[in-house]
């Protein structure tokens, strides 16, 4: 079966995707999770299996905010990775690190506590290394900001964020948060189930994510919107490439064929976004445009990454930290993966179809032609 399209391979409570019954983590629906929920509840929800009441979460606000202080060492490796390189290898670079100075107990008995560490240090990775080579200057990492929404964006804009910029960037969190099996859950289930540690299973994810048919879709997506300067430039384009066979990144998906169900959240809240002084309505406009020519014409509807794109561009976040920004919030579904896995253990190995060829004599070097 080519991409293992339709295969069901394994069983998992976590999440409803393309079931028929919407997009649900844990049983509560996508939309209501991303607009009345902060992300904190969200990956409690998904790490522990409930809701968090108040005292719950604000114990787990504060292990998370205490994991956004780095080790020297962290900082050092930070330091040295060089300002040209992708987010996305810093973000794993800077994993692996952290899990050499704090390992995991062998036994996994420490796993909730060595992720809501991580929880903690993914955005101080990213924000540490941003103004080490960008600025020149060695960032605080304390805050007043108690969300990671809320510490991701005032550290990188280095200015109090709008409230409806931390309501995105919540959202945004959470809709990027879980997804069932797709390839970089599966990737990190398949290195739980070899019975490597959290750092492994979330250095597995983020190599998979990296690719632009995955989450890297949104770093392209908006390069592509940002092409153009009118609504007619954007179509005669979109029809150059549908000529060509070219596929637009941020449309598409395994699953979804009709629609995926966080569009719609994504769509409303770049809308919200349009309206601040700094943005650029007619991006709005034009993506809109793209969105529904690409579905009138080819089928296709736009996944989370298409809008997602553009919801971060309001933002004025680098493109190149879209794709870390979505670590930060997978991050929780994939330990999620990685606990259910371990909780019922056998090793993810397929087969494959042999296509080589039949068995041959072997002929020894010096006969070689
Ligand atoms: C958070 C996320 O990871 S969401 C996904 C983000 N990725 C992207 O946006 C990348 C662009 N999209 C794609 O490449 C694909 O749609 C994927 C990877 C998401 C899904 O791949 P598959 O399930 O294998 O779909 P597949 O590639 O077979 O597509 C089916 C048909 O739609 C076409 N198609 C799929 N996506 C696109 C696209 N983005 N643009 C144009 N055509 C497309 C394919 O060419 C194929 O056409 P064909 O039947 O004429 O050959
Ligand atoms: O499920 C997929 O294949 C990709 C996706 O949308 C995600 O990981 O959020």
């Amino acid at each position: 079966m080519s991409g293992l399209a339709g295969v069901i391979a394994g069983e998992s409570s976590i999440c409803t995707c393309g079931t028929g019954q919407g997009l649900n983590y844990r049983g509560y629906d996508i939309a209501d999770l991303a607009l009345k929920a902060d992300f904190e509840e969200v990956a409690y929800l998904l790490l522990v299996g409930e809701l968090p009441n108040e005292a719950q979460l604000k114990d787990f606000r504060r292990k998370i905010i205490a994991g956004r202080e780095l080790p020297i060492s962290v900082k050092n490796v930070l330091k040295s990775i060089p300002a040209s390189s992708h987010p996305m290898d810093v973000m794993k670079t800077a994993t692996s690190a952290l899990g050499c100075v704090e390992p995991e107990a062998e036994d996994f008995s420490d796993q909730m506590a060595k992720i809501i560490r991580l929880l903690g240090a993914f955005p101080s990775f990213l924000v540490y290394w941003h103004h080490w080579h960008k600025n020149g200057k060695e960032i605080c990492l304390k805050s007043e900001e108690t969300t990671i929404a809320g510490f991701i964006l005032e550290r990188l804009k280095e200015k109090k964020p709008f409230d409806v910029e931390v309501k995105a960037m919540n959202a945004m969190l959470t809709l990027y948060a879980e997804h069932e099996f797709n390839a970089s859950t599966f990737a990190n289930r398949i290195t739980a189930s070899t019975l490597s540690d959290i750092y492994s299973c979330m250095t597995t994810g983020i190599g998979t994510l990296k690719g632009h048919l995955h989450g890297g879709a949104n770093e392209v997506a908006i390069k592509f919107v940002l092409q153009f300067d009118n609504v007619e430039h954007a179509l005669k384009s979109v029809d150059e490439l549908f000529a060509k066979k070219e596929k637009i990144m941020g449309f598409g998906h395994r699953v979804y064929r009709n629609l995926d169900p966080r569009s719609p959240v994504g769509f409303e809240l770049a809308n919200e976004l349009k309206e601040l002084e700094t943005s650029d309505k007619k991006l709005f406009d034009i993506a809109k445009a793209i969105r529904d020519k690409v579905k009138a014409d080819k089928g296709l509807p736009d996944n989370i990454d298409f809008f997602g794109g553009l919801i971060y561009h309001y933002m004025e976040i680098e493109r190149l930290y879209y794709t870390p920004l979505f670590i930060m919030s997978r991050a929780a579904g994939w330990a999620a993966h990685a606990f259910e896995q371990r909780a019922n253990n056998r090793i993810i190995r397929p087969s494959s179809t042999y296509t080589g060829p039949d068995p041959k004599p072997f002929v020894p070097l010096k006969d070689r032609k």
